[in-house]
């Protein structure tokens, strides 16, 4: 069973105003789909970055599997850990299906002498994110949410046991994002680790196994959706007001008002 942990994490973001210091621990499992949600500027992108050991703490460490990430070669991280960054507008004309492949570069092998397993990863990731009619088109041609399909589906086409996506859903229509949020959870029921990070709270509660609310820098709440999404945190995190209800089994929190802070 895959297992990431990060321990006494300590990162400073900068020296501007907005600036925060990170303060975390958490560690993940297989099986689980995770939702790291909280107010623009709270955190979740730094820690991403932090356990796809893109940034590096200045204190604490993440480990993987009982070794540190920092001692693992670029080729044994590219191979663990797939990352969707937030910041993913593509402007230069590349072919999406070359896009997508640029996913199974991580084994060494250039696009034009991809093999059998390559091409199945591939096929895989263009059915589950239904981008199959899009294959042909140059990203720069694509609208926001196509090319968010598509970044995703190199993503998946990594076929790392860690998935780490920020914000999949942003510019995806209410279909497309119930679709998205579908496929992660699908990829952690077959034992991958896959941390989310979000805004949309519905989607969070409907889908995600486990939310971890940051603000200010540090996780506040861990736990189900309807521990995590209560009254008191919304309005303490987002100052917001939400409703919050069971439906047919499902957890559905609907924010429809603010709280002045
Ligand atoms: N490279 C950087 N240099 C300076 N400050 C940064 C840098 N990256 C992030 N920050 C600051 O760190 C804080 C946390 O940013 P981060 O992107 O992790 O938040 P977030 O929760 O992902 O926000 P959002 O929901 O808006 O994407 C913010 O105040 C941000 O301005």
């Amino acid at each position: 069973m895959i297992h990431l942990a990060a321990g006494n994490i300590l990162f400073k973001t900068g020296s501007h105003q907005a600036a925060i210091t990170l303060r975390g621990s958490c560690s993940f499992e297989g099986g689980i789909l995770t939702g790291m949600i909280g107010a623009n500027g709270a955190g979740k992108t730094t820690f991403l970055k932090i356990l796809a050991g893109l940034q590096s703490p200045e204190r604490g460490q993440v480990i993987l599997n009982d070794r540190r990430l920092a001692d693992l070669s670029p080729q044994q991280k590219a191979e663990a850990i797939a990352y969707l960054p937030q910041d993913r507008r593509i402007q230069w004309p590349v072919k999406a299906c070359d896009l997508i492949a640029l996913g199974r570069l991580r084994y060494g092998r250039s696009l034009n002498r991809l093999n059998q397993q390559d091409s199945h990863a591939i096929a895989h990731a263009v059915e589950t994110t239904k981008t199959g009619d899009l294959l042909d088109r140059s990203m720069d041609s694509l609208s926001g949410g196509e090319q968010a399909r598509i970044l995703l589906a190199r993503a998946l086409a990594v076929d790392a046991p860690i998935l780490l996506a920020d914000e999949p859903l942003a510019a995806l229509d209410p279909g497309y994002a119930m679709q998205i949020m579908e496929v992660l959870s699908q990829e952690a029921q077959k034992g991958r680790i896959v941390v989310v990070a979000l805004h949309d709270l519905t989607l969070a509660a409907r889908y995600c196994d486990r939310l971890l609310l940051w603000h200010r820098g540090e996780i506040v709440a861990d736990g189900k959706p309807e521990t995590v999404l209560t009254q008191e945190w919304l309005e303490q995190c987002y100052h917001i007001k939400a409703i919050s209800q069971n439906y047919r089994g499902h957890w559905l929190v609907t924010p429809y008002d603010r709280v002045d802070s």
